[in-house]
């Protein structure tokens, strides 16, 4: 069939200004846009740019307080550093590719590089203001959706030199979306561990660091986990902390100019080839990389002139040199660590013990599972090419589509109706399901080889493509989707120990999730409206008036394939389930999984009203309570 032809004229050139632009490809300038569940949801980056300004201030020794606070999703930033010049206050915000930060000697070594960050602010949102104090002088501009609305006259101002830049992201670009507050809190933590000596007050609360990236490490780890303190090391614009914990995996925290680079890159890969050569060096055996690397958690910042971020959320470094006539980068780190950590093993004898034990138990556990690993995996192989637990969906995470990973989705369920349902009404191309058969077993205390020989975790394992590591990861999220029941909550807690024990990564990096559904549909015969809480379900009832039709889901399959469908489409709620970094995984399991103690009992008996006269949503309540604990 011949395609219908439109005409390409001189009209169909068209040149968009910077806002349009912005606003009709935000994804450019700010990665995905969400709704502020996810991580690195566009609102998250909106105020990571603005904080970005004020930290590049304080590098450049100006100011070392900040203050943000975010009520009624309007988020406000204000720093003591030079503030904009008052003449360029409207440009600098307004015009694009304009800043001060391209080769003149007023930023250094900044995150700051392309004159983009605070425009693109300014265009998402549906409220943007902007303030500078300068020398008793005061400038403010006020814009919508990027278009000035207020150029206020400069006047007299007797507070302290800075910037205050206010915003409230536009609702008809981010849907629905709210802030969790703990999502900046890491981020906040970030900034603080990268500037030691800065201060930053977010809504009262005081985020402060003395020691950098040792003290990053003490908050990502439990002490006594560690197998020896600590490995703090620093140099001209360059700083490692490193150390090997217990947990399955490894665990690195990158950055550039105070940027957390998320998906690593060169610094990052040029950190973890040192270690293993150093150590090698330096017992002069030829370890595994993999057994060197077990179980370690590490932190690197490096502070470079020209940093080359592969997109404007500089979530990953591409290769740069370490200066204008510098070493590259992995040289230059290469060496770093080559000289100092050497020196500091033989410094530290009892370090270098320690840590040679550490490799030389992953060495025999990793020869121990070898054989089971080979059969299980061929197994499975097999299993996979007709996997009956596995539906799943065209397109995956770990796929590219034009230069963007499939945003997929892998539900977990138990019960052949529950998947059954979201089997049929999913979306073919982006949602998978997985599902269980009755309970999975409790992993809590076991070792990694149960991955092996369990089938299920085996199968569940290889549905997900992580045996080796996140990189290859099929799915965006992983969504547990359980009845509400007791039994239901059972299967979560259990998956969440499968998770948490051997796959903490995935959990840290937010990919974890937890499928809400209604608990009833209050309907009439004009309109529908599912309800996910008692007070949902009462303004559902004011809202539709008279008498409407209440009906009371228990489980997932009692809900019809195409209600499901209205569940975990577009309006699907997810609550991701948030690892704090003060929180040690195996403390953790071992309150909740682990023997009955007397806290836990009492935490039990507070927390659930198991009683005779139970009433339902009471018991839903409290069961909710119960794994909300998990969500740390
Ligand atoms: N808090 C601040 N204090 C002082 N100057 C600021 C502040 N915020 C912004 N500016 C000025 O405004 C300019 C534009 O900022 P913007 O965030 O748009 O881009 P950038 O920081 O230069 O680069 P990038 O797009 O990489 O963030 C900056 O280069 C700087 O000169």
């Amino acid at each position: 069939m011949a395609k219908t032809k439109t005409e390409y004229t001189e009209d169909s050139i068209r040149s968009l200004d910077w806002r349009e632009h912005i606003r009709l490809r935000p994804g450019m300038y700010i990665g995905k846009l969400g709704d502020g569940s996810g991580q690195d949801d566009g609102i998250y980056v909106l105020v990571k740019e603005i904080i970005d300004n004020s930290i590049d201030e304080h590098m450049m020794g100006n100011g070392n307080v900040i203050d943000i606070s975010i009520s009624d999703n309007k988020v406000e930033v204000r720093d003591y550093g030079r503030g904009i010049p008052l003449g360029k206050v409207i440009d600098c915000v307004s015009k694009i590719n304009t800043g001060g930060k391209y080769d003149s000697g007023a930023f250094q070594k900044s995150v700051g590089l392309n004159g983009v960050g605070t425009k693109a602010v300014n265009a998402l949102s549906s409220y943007f203001r902007v303030q500078s104090i300068r020398d008793g002088r005061t400038k403010v501009a006020e814009f919508e959706k990027g278009v000035l609305i207020n150029d206020h006259k400069e006047t007299k101002c007797d507070q302290k030199n800075g910037t205050l830049m206010s915003f409230i992201p536009d609702d008809t670009i981010f849907k629905h979306f709210r802030f969790i507050p703990e999502y900046l809190e890491d981020q906040l933590w970030n900034y603080a561990f990268l500037n030691a000596g800065l201060t930053i007050n977010y809504n009262g609360k005081k985020y402060y660091s003395q020691n950098g990236l040792l003290d990053l490490l003490k908050r990502k780890t439990d002490e006594e986990s560690l197998r020896y303190p600590i490995i703090h090391l620093k140099g001209h614009d360059i700083e490692i902390a490193l150390t090997h914990a217990n947990q399955y995996g490894e665990e690195y925290y990158s950055f550039v100019n105070g940027q957390y680079t998320t998906q690593g890159g060169t610094h990052l890969a040029a950190l973890k080839e040192a270690v293993v050569k150093t150590v090698r060096e330096f017992f002069k055996k030829d370890f595994d990389a993999s057994d060197i690397r077990a179980s370690i958690v590490g932190a690197i910042a490096v502070r470079v002139q020209e940093p080359v971020f592969e997109s404007q959320t500089k979530t990953k470094l591409g290769s740069i040199n370490a200066g204008p006539d510098g070493p590259a980068i992995r040289t230059w780190v290469n060496e770093f660590v080559k000289k100092e950590l050497d020196n500091y093993l033989h410094k530290n004898s009892a370090v270098a013990d320690a840590l040679l034990k550490r490799i030389l138990q992953s060495e025999r556990e990793r020869k121990d599972i070898a054989g089971i690993k080979k059969l299980a995996n061929e197994r499975a192989k097999k299993a996979n090419l007709h996997n009956k637990k596995l539906r799943d969906c065209r397109f995956h995470f770990d796929e590219l589509n034009n230069e963007k990973r499939h945003d997929s989705t892998l539900f977990i369920t138990e019960g052949d109706s529950a998947s059954g349902s979201i089997t049929k009404s999913r979306n073919v191309e982006l949602q998978a399901v997985f599902s269980l058969r009755g309970k999975p077993l409790n992993c809590f205390g076991l070792t990694k080889k149960i991955v092996y020989e369990n089938e299920e975790f085996n199968l569940l394992q290889h549905a997900l493509n992580i045996e080796d590591g996140l990189e290859n990861l099929r799915y965006n999220r992983i969504v547990i989707a359980t009845d509400a029941d007791v039994d239901g909550m059972h299967i979560r807690l259990l998956m969440l120990t499968f998770f948490l024990q051997f796959f903490p990564d995935l959990v840290r990096n937010g990919h974890l999730f937890i499928l809400e559904t209604p608990l009833f549909r209050v309907r009439n015969k004009k309109e529908t409206i599912y309800c996910y809480s008692e007070e949902e379900k009462r303004a559902a009832i004011k809202k539709l008036g008279g008498k409407p039709e209440i009906t009371r889901f228990k489980g997932l399959g009692e809900i019809s394939p195409d209600e499901f469908g209205a569940f975990i489409g577009e309006d699907i709620r997810l609550e991701p389930i948030l690892l704090q970094k003060e929180t040690s995984i195996q403390k953790l399991l071992n309150y909740y999984m682990g023997k009955n103690t007397p806290e836990r009992q009492q935490f039990i008996i507070e927390n659930l009203k198991v009683e005779k006269d139970l009433v339902e949503s009471d018991e839903k309540d409290a069961l909710r309570k119960e794994a909300s604990v998990m969500e740390i």
